[in-house]
């Protein structure tokens, strides 16, 4: 089967910085994945890529075996992205802004309502679906943002902190609508810093450090007997024997010297 993500040495610098050293990302198609890392190990940056939100310097990467950037419009029409802060037209309303990204995709008039009354009601969203979105809530706006990334049934869904600022309610929503997408043969790749989550959601992780892959398969293959939390921490070095060793003014009372 055509792996869903494919990319072989991508590379990224910003200056000095290399935020994407070479990396080869395998997500095979019908996964549920999870891509872990600590902060600026280069997870948004690879995301970007991959979504032809970012050209890299160096490397390729490919969604459904076509390339992302020799045929961005096949893949742009198999995607669908819930980016890191989000940008959304605040002066729609949340209905309007999905018979927008509807119509924008070719979608027609019809099927485009139908499709937007069912995701505003599977998010919750029916009550608020006439507010214009300027005045959604950061969870409505994560709801709304999946929402419109699903409408045209994408085969892969890029997904970047999606549970951020999301009530356990609301993620519980957000998860329910996923597994169903994903039960069906398509594909999720969402970034997270919250193991348990990944740990509970996921059938397949890759683990970045410091713009590398450093683990990456199927969830039980690279836990073992082990946490996900606990290999991942031995993975990024996770060790922070002396890191509190500056603070010892922290918490003292005043006139307290030490
Ligand atoms: N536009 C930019 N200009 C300069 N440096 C950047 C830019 N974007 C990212 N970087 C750097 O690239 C590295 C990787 O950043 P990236 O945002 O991809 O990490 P991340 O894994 O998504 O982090 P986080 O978990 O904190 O969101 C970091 O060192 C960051 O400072």
């Amino acid at each position: 089967m055509t792996d869903a993500v494919r990319t072989q040495g991508l590379f990224k610098r910003y200056g000095a910085q290399i935020a994407v050293a070479g990396v080869d990302l395998v997500v095979p198609a019908g996964s549920f994945a999870g891509l872990v890392g600590p902060n600026g190990a280069g997870k948004t940056t690879t995301l970007s890529m991959i979504t032809g939100l970012l050209r890299p310097d160096g490397g390729s990467a490919e969604v459904d075996g076509f390339h992302v950037w020799r045929d961005p419009v096949e893949v742009k029409a198999r995607i669908g992205v819930l980016p890191e802060g989000l940008r959304l037209f605040e002066r729609l309303s949340g209905r309007e802004l999905l018979l927008y990204n509807g119509r924008l995709r070719g979608l027609p008039k019809a099927d485009v309502e139908q499709r937007a009354g069912e995701l505003l009601a599977v998010m919750d969203l029916t009550g608020a679906a006439d507010k214009l979105v300027v005045d959604y809530s950061t969870g409505m706006r994560k709801k709304i943002g999946l929402a419109a990334a699903l409408l045209h049934n994408p085969s892969v869904l890029f997904l970047d902190e999606p549970f951020e600022g999301v009530d356990p309610v609301s993620a519980n929503t957000l998860t329910d609508v996923l597994r169903r997408y994903t039960a069906s043969g398509s594909t999720v790749i969402f970034s997270s810093h919250v193991m348990d989550l990944v740990e509970r959601l996921c059938d397949w992780v890759s683990v970045m450090s410091a713009g590398h892959i450093v683990a990456q398969g199927p969830l039980d293959r690279v836990r073992g007997d082990r946490s996900l939390n606990q290999v991942f921490l031995e993975l990024v070095g996770g060790s922070r024997d002396d890191g509190e060793a500056g603070l010892t003014w922290l918490g003292s009372k005043p006139g307290e010297r030490r």
